[in-house]
Parts: C-alpha cells; structure tokens; sequence
C-alpha cells in the first residue's frame, strides 16, 4: 500500500484525476464511483479537465459501489441521483453505462446477485475510488463485515447514519439499510484508491492503514491488496505512526513508478 500525504485536497483530487485519466486512456475502462463529500474534488477535477483538455469517458463503464434501500425513485440523496449530479452528467459516459445497485428492488438479495455478477460480466474495476467512513466502513460495508463478503444488503450502524443525515432532512429520514459490494467484490478491482481528509477521519484513517488486518475495520483490506494507493491530507494523517516514512517515500519516489 502507498500513503500519500498531500498538502490540501485539492492536490488530492488532481492525484486521483491522474489516476483515472490513466485508466480512461485504456481499452474498455471500467471505473468503480464513490459517494459521499471525500471524492467531490477529484469529481470537479476531472469535470474540469474533460471540458478543458478534451478528457473523454466515452466508452466508459462506471460501477457505484452502494445503494440506500427504500428511498423513493428520484430521491435526490440516492446514490444513483448523487453520481449523475457530481459527476456523470457533466462529462460524456452514457448514461446507461453507470450502473448501482437498484435499492428499489422487489428481491434485494437477487438484486445483489445481478450487481456482482455485472461487475464480473463487465471484466472487473480497473480503479475504484474509495471514501471511508469514520468506523472505517468503505461502501457501506460496516464494522465486522465479512472480508469476503459480496454484493448484499446491509444494516447501517447508528454512527453512520447520524454521519449522513446531513445530506437529508434529519436523522430519521436517513434509511436504515443498504446495498454494497461487499468487500471481496472491492477488493477484486485492480486498483484500489481511497481518500480521505480532516481530523474527524484521522483515527480511522490510522486503523485502516496501520491496525491489524480485521472486519472490525473494513478499510483495512487494503493492506491485502496488491495494488492499493491512499491519498490523505496533514489532518487525516494526523494518527498515523509511519508519516515519516510516507513523506520520505514520496519525497525519493521514481521517475516511472506512478501511482
Ligand atoms: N457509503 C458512503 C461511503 O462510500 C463514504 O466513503 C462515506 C464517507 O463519506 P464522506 O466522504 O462524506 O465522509 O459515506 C458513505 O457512508
């Protein structure tokens, strides 16, 4: 894993636009989105350069990773509803590329079967940006989520719900369950990127990149994937015992390597 330690999350975002306009260069890209505040900067970062540096995403297949259930068709704060406004109706993927999982859906469980089974069908993520959650959850995989687990529906913790309610009317309005890929569907994307910014992530930050390897954080997976880059700011990084070492990583980085 790499920890990059960026100085705002402007940086951040241009770091993370690299990263996709790597991939959106490629055959077939295959993108893995994220909601949430954490990726909004590298969204306007790469709206920005599709309108100014002709980035295309024409081609594009973009796989969300969660779904809240129950939400009425055309709630604003669906995920499906958030991605098109951040992001995809501002640059050139069809619209029926961008796929999430349907909270709406009759058979949840089938529902979750189709999703993964999309995901594989499509030949895998190639990047998957990732946010995290502040009891480490990535998606909407809680605390003690099976490290294996697939696509399938989840009970949110009060924690992240009391988190998200700012994007809705009040707490009671945020639902209680979910869809996510699970975190062995994640971790079969090429490349893992998450980010993440300010204090209030710092410990989470801290258990995901340097705690044990366990369902009690779920972002800890990315210490077992081969390929997983994360991209924080000075708070986040706040916790973190190796900083140093990131800093003095970064600093002799090579020429080639990338990210
Ligand atoms: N399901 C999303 C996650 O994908 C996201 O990473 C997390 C953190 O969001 P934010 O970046 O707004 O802190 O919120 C939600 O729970």
């Amino acid at each position: 894993m790499e920890v990059v330690i960026c100085e705002s999350a402007e940086e951040i975002g241009r770091h993370v636009a690299d990263v996709f306009a790597a991939v959106l260069r490629g055959p077939a890209p295959v993108i893995g989105l994220a909601t949430g505040s954490s990726p909004l900067v590298a969204y306007q970062e790469l709206i920005r350069r599709h309108r100014e540096d002709g980035l295309s995403f024409a081609g594009t297949t973009a796989f969300l990773l969660d779904e809240y259930v129950g939400l009425p068709a055309g709630h604003p704060e669906s995920y499906a509803a958030v991605i098109r406004r951040e992001l995809t109706e501002h640059v050139d993927i069809d619209p029926a590329d961008v796929h999430s999982p349907d909270g709406g859906a009759a058979d949840l469980p089938a529902e979750c079967a189709r999703y993964d089974a999309a995901i594989g069908a499509a030949g895998g993520v190639h990047v998957q940006l990732l946010g995290i959650g502040t009891d480490g959850h990535i998606g909407f995989n809680e605390p003690m989520s099976s490290l294996s687990s697939r696509t399938r529906p989840k009970t949110l913790t009060q924690q992240t719900r009391d988190d998200n309610a700012r994007f809705f009317g009040s707490v009671d309005e945020v639902p209680r369950h979910v869809l996510t890929q699970g975190l062995g569907t994640i971790g079969t994307a090429r490349h893992l990127v998450m980010v993440a910014t300010g204090t209030a992530k710092a410990e989470a930050v801290a258990a995901a990149v340097e705690g044990p390897l366990s369902a009690r954080c779920p972002a800890s997976i990315l210490q077992w994937h081969q390929h997983a880059t994360v991209f924080v700011d000075e708070a986040a990084a706040s916790e973190l015992e190796f900083a140093d070492y990131y800093r003095h990583a970064l600093a002799h980085k090579p020429e080639w390597q990338g990210f």
